[in-house]
């Protein structure tokens, strides 16, 4: 499948957030990415319901929600109410992952884990066949525009590989420090869901960013 670009709203302009899902909207992006932090799980606060509320009001694209907070469990009913199509929890803050899962999609939700950078893709043998999506985190959580984790590259590889023998049709997510120079080589790497805040809410033409990730065979050509 082509992969899939999922801009994340942490670096959009909250001031203009309906501007800046509308550029989305128009663009060849996917899906929204959504990160929620609560600045227990993260050293850092994000954004709660009422800004999810509005983001699916004025988003045409699926809301992929990214839960960077302790015990998710206590509020995955309210990001299916806010707007969620997808959500992610991480390995890392969720004891009874299986339970999590299945209350996720019983929601009628995409479910998704996501690995810390320290935390191995193998950990998911047992799991990875009730999932819909996997997102290998390629910073430490908690904040946009750092640098990017060369070690991301293996862990993709290595899920692939698990993907290939329990769950061929599962999206492998990449999240942080995404940009037009390492795109082919995640996508090589096995990524087929790319997120992106900086390089493209800092980019001087956002939406033409967005094609650039989507197409990158077409930016070598011209
Ligand atoms: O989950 C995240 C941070 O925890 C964000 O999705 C991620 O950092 C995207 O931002 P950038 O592309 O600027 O790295
Ligand atoms: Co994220």
């Amino acid at each position: 499948m082509n992969h899939l670009i999922a801009p994340s709203i942490l670096a959009a302009d909250f001031a203009n957030l309906q501007r800046d899902l509308e550029m989305i909207n128009k663009s060849d992006a996917d899906w929204v990415h959504v990160d929620i932090m609560d600045g227990m799980f993260v050293p850092n606060i994000s954004f709660g319901f009422p800004v999810v509320n509005a983001a699916k009001k004025h988003a045409t694209k699926p809301l992929d929600v990214h839960l960077m907070i302790v015990d998710p469990d206590r509020y995955l009913k309210a990001f299916k109410d806010a707007g969620a199509a997808g959500i992610t929890v991480h390995y890392e803050a969720c004891p009874h992952l299986h339970r999590t899962i299945q209350a996720i999609k019983e929601l009628g939700c995409k479910a998704g884990v996501a690995l810390n950078p320290h935390t191995p893709v193998t950990l998911l043998q047992d799991i990875i066949a009730d999932l819909d999506l996997v997102l290998i985190m390629s910073v430490n959580p908690g904040f946009g525009g750092q640098k990017f984790i060369d070690n991301t590259y293996k862990k993709l590889k290595d899920l692939k590989e698990l993907s290939r023998q329990k769950n061929p049709g599962l999206f492998i997510e990449v999240d942080g420090g995404v940009d037009q120079h390492n795109i082919t080589k995640l996508v090589d790497a096995g990524a087929n869901v790319l997120v992106a805040g900086s390089s493209v809410f800092s980019s001087a033409d956002p939406a033409t960013t967005i094609a650039h990730l989507k197409y990158p065979e077409k930016l070598l050509q011209s």
